[in-house]
């Protein structure tokens, strides 16, 4: 007797069935993350296994954009769980070919490639929305040793590479380690903006002879963070630069209130926190000059699409205009606040030009000397793409 290839698939149909019921009712107005932790906590009925793949199914989904519109929500799902599967199990193989998923890749899943940003390779960039990118944790400042010890103790598996861990997604970091204190979580090509501070450091050294306003060796840098969030940038900029006067600020109340919690862990306590808005001058900032500027500006998130990739689906091309538009505007009003031979930190996690080499071009036209421009290629890596770049105010400037 010929085997039934139904037979066994009922739990496949109702993770099948649940998923597109979720997909049917989300909208994209808030992260899926958020909406799929909000419809579990509701929905009772579901188990660990269960969340875990209608969770898979539903990222599988979004992962296609806003391509193959002609195929049905099951041909959906199934066709980005196959594009997004190294080893595919059987029941869903079976689902495939019940479904009549047809066999392909359109190249069209990303269809604003004539907009990236140079040296982004548009097919490699298209594919990594079908790998979830790794964990990565970065290595405070002399915890190398108890922060390996505690990972091989825990037997979370990890590869070290340079002062960054990568680690699986799914990797449970923060039972093991102290976070903040010990290691950060951050992305690889976000701990490679350590490169540019690197690299501020030893300009501001040499212009420390030219001009007396910026520091030399023994004085302190001034630094301001005025797109701080919960402080990511600023807590590598106090570990690359080492002791410095810092100013962190965002326009969001609540995340400040994180950054306070999270500096305590990482053990920073001579800050100034502020809420303000980074695109109007603010009264006392705005008489203030600092060493060193960085802007890790809000922007489309097109570099970190992989791990939301609702937004691929989501995504009007009108938000490039309305990021790069308020981008500018921070760029016009806390440029006024570096010194005269001070620097400029300049960073996205987008991989629109409009949101990065075009921001740098119009600097550069109002005088700006570019230091260093890179875009931090993560998506070969299981990381996220992103964008920076450091530059120098004139020292003439006023
Ligand atoms: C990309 S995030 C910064 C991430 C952060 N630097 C880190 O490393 O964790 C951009 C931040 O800019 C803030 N923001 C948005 N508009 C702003 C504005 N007009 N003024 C100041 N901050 C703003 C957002 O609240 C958000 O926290």
């Amino acid at each position: 007797m010929l085997p039934d290839p139904q037979k066994g698939l009922g739990r496949y149909y109702s993770y099948l069935n649940s998923a597109v019921k979720i997909i049917g009712s989300y909208q994209g107005h808030e992260p899926l993350a958020h909406f799929l932790k909000n419809y579990f906590s509701r929905e009772k009925k579901y188990g660990g296994s269960d969340r875990k793949q209608v969770t898979q199914l539903c990222y599988a989904y979004y992962r296609l954009g806003k391509d193959f519109a002609d195929l049905s929500f099951e041909q959906r799902v199934l066709l980005g769980l196959r594009l997004s599967s190294k080893e595919i199990a059987a029941p869903w193989n079976a689902l495939l070919a019940i479904y009549k998923v047809p066999e392909t890749f359109s190249g069209a899943v990303f269809p604003w490639k004539d907009q990236l940003s140079g040296g982004i390779d548009p097919a490699a960039f298209e594919h990594s929305f079908f790998v979830q990118p790794d964990l990565f944790l970065r290595i405070r400042p002399g915890n190398e040793a108890p922060v390996i010890k505690k990972l091989e103790q825990a037997a979370l598996p990890f590869q070290k590479e340079g002062d960054a861990l990568r680690l699986p997604n799914t990797a449970k970091a923060g039972e093991v380690l102290a976070l903040n204190s010990e290691a950060v979580i951050q992305d690889l090509s976000s701990q490679r903006i350590a490169g540019f501070l690197h690299r501020f450091k030893s300009l501001a050294l040499d212009v420390s002879q030219i001009s007396p306003d910026v520091p030399g060796p023994g004085s302190r840098v001034s630094v301001w963070d005025c797109c701080a969030a919960s402080g990511g940038k600023s807590i590598l900029a106090a570990d690359v630069l080492g002791t410095i006067t810092l100013t962190v600020s965002d326009i969001r109340p609540s995340i400040i209130a994180n950054l306070k919690k999270r500096f305590h862990e990482a053990g920073i306590k001579n800050f100034r926190s502020l809420v303000t808005d980074a695109t109007k001058p603010d009264g006392q900032l705005s008489r203030e000059r600092f060493d060193l500027v960085i802007a890790d500006v809000p922007c489309s998130g097109s570099g970190t699409w992989s791990r939301t990739p609702e937004r691929l689906h989501y995504f009007s091309t009108d938000e490039i205009k309305t990021y790069a538009g308020l981008q500018r505007r921070i760029l016009a009003n806390v440029t006024q606040s570096v010194k005269p031979g001070g620097f400029f930190l300049y960073i996205t996690c987008s991989v629109f030009r409009a949101e990065n080499e075009d921001q740098v071009a119009w600097l550069q036209q109002r005088g700006w000397v570019v230091k260093d421009q890179q875009v931090l290629e993560g998506y070969k890596l299981k990381a996220d793409t992103m964008f920076g770049a450091l530059l120098q105010k004139k020292a003439n400037f006023i």
